[in-house]
């Protein structure tokens, strides 16, 4: 199957904390408006791959390419103007501004005027209606699915071309796991090319186009999903974790 020209595209990275590396030699690439995802066992490195890729940890070798320009050793925030936005793990809000306020943060040094964020903000809860209603409320009131709405509307209104996701779903119920992959969706729709760090494997594999396996710091399958369904790779990645994660909430 043949992909997209790549919108993000990664070479040789080799990246850790202090000397030892912890991801090595990965290469990957995101098609320009694909939906990519990133598979392996906890600790296998996909979190340190993601900061990696946006500018939170300095690769020690390597190269990441956006657009077609080169991006490594570029700071996280410049990154953001150029497109690449980064929703970390654990739902990073700020718990006792308001729903609306931290949107609004998500904004902030892009140099937008008011009128411009007051669009994009109606346009997050064009897609949130939840987050409209709760617009007043302190984030740390949420629940925690409307939380991680949140965390992602703060990068959607940076209108990234580039969305990388640290686990959305985790934490949360069978049903707001479907609610975050219907917003994915949408996402995709509007022509954001999507990496996605998952251990819901079923439905993650259900939504993406193409997807890495990343075992012990290197990449040790890529694929299509039906690619990756003829063989045992997957499963043998998550060797040693509980069957029901690997059923996800599918
Ligand atoms: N700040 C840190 N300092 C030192 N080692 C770290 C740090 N953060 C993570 N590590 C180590 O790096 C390795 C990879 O961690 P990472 O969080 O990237 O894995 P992961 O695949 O994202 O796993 P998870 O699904 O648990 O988030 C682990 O061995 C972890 O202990």
């Amino acid at each position: 199957m043949s992909r997209p020209e790549p919108i993000l595209a990664v070479d040789g990275l080799a990246v850790g904390y202090g000397v030892v590396p912890i991801v090595r030699d990965v290469a990957l690439a995101v098609g320009r408006g694909e939906a990519v995802a990133l598979l392996g066992a906890n600790g296998a490195g996909k979190s340190t791959l993601l900061k990696a890729i946006s500018g939170l940890l300095k690769p020690s070798a390597g190269r990441i390419r956006l657009a077609g320009k080169d991006i490594q050793g570029l700071a996280a925030e410049t990154l953001v103007g150029r497109g690449l936005s980064h929703v970390a793990e654990g739902r990073r809000i700020f718990r006792k501004e308001s729903v609306a306020d931290n949107i609004q943060l998500g904004m902030y040094r892009l140099g937008l005027g008011r009128a411009e964020m007051a669009r994009r903000r109606d346009e997050a809860f064009t897609l949130f209606p939840a987050l409209r209603e709760k617009a007043p409320a302190a984030a740390g009131t949420l629940s925690g699915g409307q939380q991680q709405m949140l965390a992602i509307a703060q990068a959607l209104v940076r209108r990234p071309s580039v969305l990388m996701l640290d686990e959305p779903s985790l934490g949360l119920a069978p049903i707001l796991v479907d609610e975050v992959f219907r917003v994915l969706g949408d996402i995709r729709a509007q022509g954001v090319s999507v990496l996605l760090v998952e251990q819901v494997v079923e439905q993650t594999l259900g939504f993406v186009d193409f997807a890495y396996v990343l075992a012990n710091g290197r990449i040790a399958a890529a694929g299509t999903p039906a690619e990756l369904g003829r063989t045992d790779v997957v499963r043998q990645a998550y060797l040693g974790r509980a069957p029901a994660d690997l059923e996800g909430a599918a």
